[in-house]
């Protein structure tokens, strides 16, 4: 991922997609909210591709010979946000890639933005979002979902000490992004303490209000 290609992407004058071409809803909520579980059941319902950012840095990271593993190791470790310009690239870099193979145009990204310097940017350089999904948890229940998913999950910051700084993290850095979004009138706040599939049906409710269509099967008789 050659630092250059971001270099040029920051000076473009436009974004890359229009709005009318790619569709984009950013999904945030603090660590451990369910976003991630929430993403999988809207891909099935409405076609989105999900781009997770998180996993993004967690492959570019175990990529061999990637110049910035052992930077992206340390900032997820200590639950701080890595440098705009590495996630915005491999986001925009995974968008191309889906666009290409799949011709998909509606993207559910997850994890992102979590500082305001990001959602600037991105909106700026790629496309601008058509809203922001929040999942709205308090600490208690999110502490115990990331406890109980770190009995398995592997995950290097699924411990005690790593989730306490991504707790501060999401407070001082990532909030201030869902507030700017709420200044707007681009974020859907939905409860995310009752079990999954109710959740859901909430999410369905706001995507119903926002006029995302689920996509309907077609079924073909053969006889
Ligand atoms: N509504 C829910 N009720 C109970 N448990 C849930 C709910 N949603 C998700 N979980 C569980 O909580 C854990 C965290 O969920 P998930 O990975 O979806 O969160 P996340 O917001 O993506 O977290 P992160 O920010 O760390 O990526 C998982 O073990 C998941 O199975
Ligand atoms: O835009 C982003 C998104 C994530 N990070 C880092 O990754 C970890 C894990 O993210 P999850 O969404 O919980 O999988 C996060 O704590 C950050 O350290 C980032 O730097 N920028
Ligand atoms: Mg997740």
């Amino acid at each position: 991922m050659p630092a250059i290609e971001r270099l040029a992407a920051a000076t473009r004058s436009a974004p890359l997609w229009s709005k009318d071409d790619v569709t984009v809803i950013f999904v945030l909520g603090g660590p451990g909210a369910g976003k991630g579980t929430q993403c999988a059941k809207i891909v099935t319902d409405y076609g989105f591709k999900h781009l997770s950012a998180g996993d993004l840095l967690r492959e570019e990271q175990d990529r061999p010979g990637s110049e910035f593993g052992e930077m992206i190791k340390s900032y997820i470790k200590e639950g701080t946000i890595v440098p705009l310009e590495v996630t915005i690239q491999l986001l925009e870099n995974a968008m191309q890639a889906t666009r290409e193979k799949d011709n998909k145009s509606l993207f559910l990204i997850d994890g992102f933005p979590r500082k305001l310097d990001q959602a600037h940017a991105f909106e700026r350089t790629v496309v601008p979002s058509k809203f922001t999904l929040f999942f709205d948890c308090p600490e208690d229940v999110m502490l115990e979902r990331l406890l109980n998913r770190g009995k398995t999950s592997g995950r290097a910051d699924d411990n005690i000490e790593s989730i306490k700084k991504r707790f501060r993290t999401f407070v001082e850095t990532s909030m201030p992004v869902v507030n700017e979004f709420q200044t707007q009138d681009r974020v859907a706040k939905v409860d995310a303490t009752k079990g999954a599939d109710e959740v859901y049906e909430d999410v369905k409710k706001t995507f119903k209000e926002w006029d995302i269509k689920p996509i309907t099967l077609k079924f073909v008789q053969t006889q």
